[in-house]
């Protein structure tokens, strides 16, 4: 067994969970509320900010010139594919970049993104890789799940969304970091391999809050009764 089929194993229960949230399934058959799909924009252009710094610190921490290569590519991608689907989105919805610049970020968010950037300015390269695996394979398992509904790639409006999370270019970047995973992983201890497995788990874990506070367009999960200035 590969060490990546042992992390899908143990992130099973949680992953299950993506495919049945109504935040998906909204995508996949056109019922989801676009002020829901608006608050996700938003916080998600933020988030790919960080991730794109945390692949490029895949181009930091990483010796071997290919990986390095790899890294970049990836970085690109985040960079001019992936955040151009979320522009022309906020075309469509009439979010300016200033709005943008206004928002601050969620809870689920902040920690999310704080979390892997943690663990890759500090970890190693195969905990950098354990932290940002589920994003991109989570993304392309949901993106081929909803494909499987013909009609979802065509919707006038999530169309776009799940032509790019199937797409050939998402799956390579995805499909990259799962071979590498398993290459760094040969011949580490198992305490090792356990503290990547976490790290996979803790990240998963984001990922399905990250649907749930998009869902419940949910800043932080209190009111603030007294006037913070910030
Ligand atoms: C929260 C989140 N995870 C993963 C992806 C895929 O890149 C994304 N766009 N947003």
């Amino acid at each position: 067994m590969k060490f990546c089929d042992r992390l899908f194993e143990a992130a099973k229960p949680i992953w299950d969970q993506y495919h049945e949230h109504p935040f998906v399934t909204g995508i996949g058959d056109g019922t989801l509320d676009i002020e829901k799909f608006r608050f996700y924009m938003i916080q998600d252009y933020m988030y790919l900010l960080d991730y794109a710094k945390v692949a490029a610190l895949g181009v930091i921490k990483a010796d071997d010139e290919k990986v390095m290569g790899h890294f970049a590519q990836i970085t690109q991608g985040i960079l001019n594919e992936e955040i151009s689907v979320h522009k022309s989105y906020m075309k469509r919805l009439g979010i300016k970049e200033e709005d943008v610049k206004e928002t601050k970020a969620s809870s689920v968010n902040l920690a999310y993104t704080h979390y892997m950037l943690a663990v890759s300015h500090g970890g190693t390269i195969a905990e950098l890789v354990a932290a940002i695996l589920p994003c991109a394979w989570s993304y392309w398992e949901i993106g081929k799940k909803l494909d499987e509904n013909p009609d979802a790639r065509h919707h006038e409006f999530y169309g776009p969304w799940v032509t790019c999370y199937s797409s050939d270019e998402f799956a390579q970047a995805a499909i990259w970091l799962i071979d590498y995973m398993n290459e760094l992983a040969e011949g580490k201890s198992e305490k090792e391999l356990a503290r990547l497995e976490e790290i996979f788990l803790y990240t998963s874990r984001f990922e399905y809050l990250f649907w749930d506070m998009s869902f419940n367009k949910e800043m932080w999960s209190f009111e603030e009764t007294r006037r913070i200035e910030v």
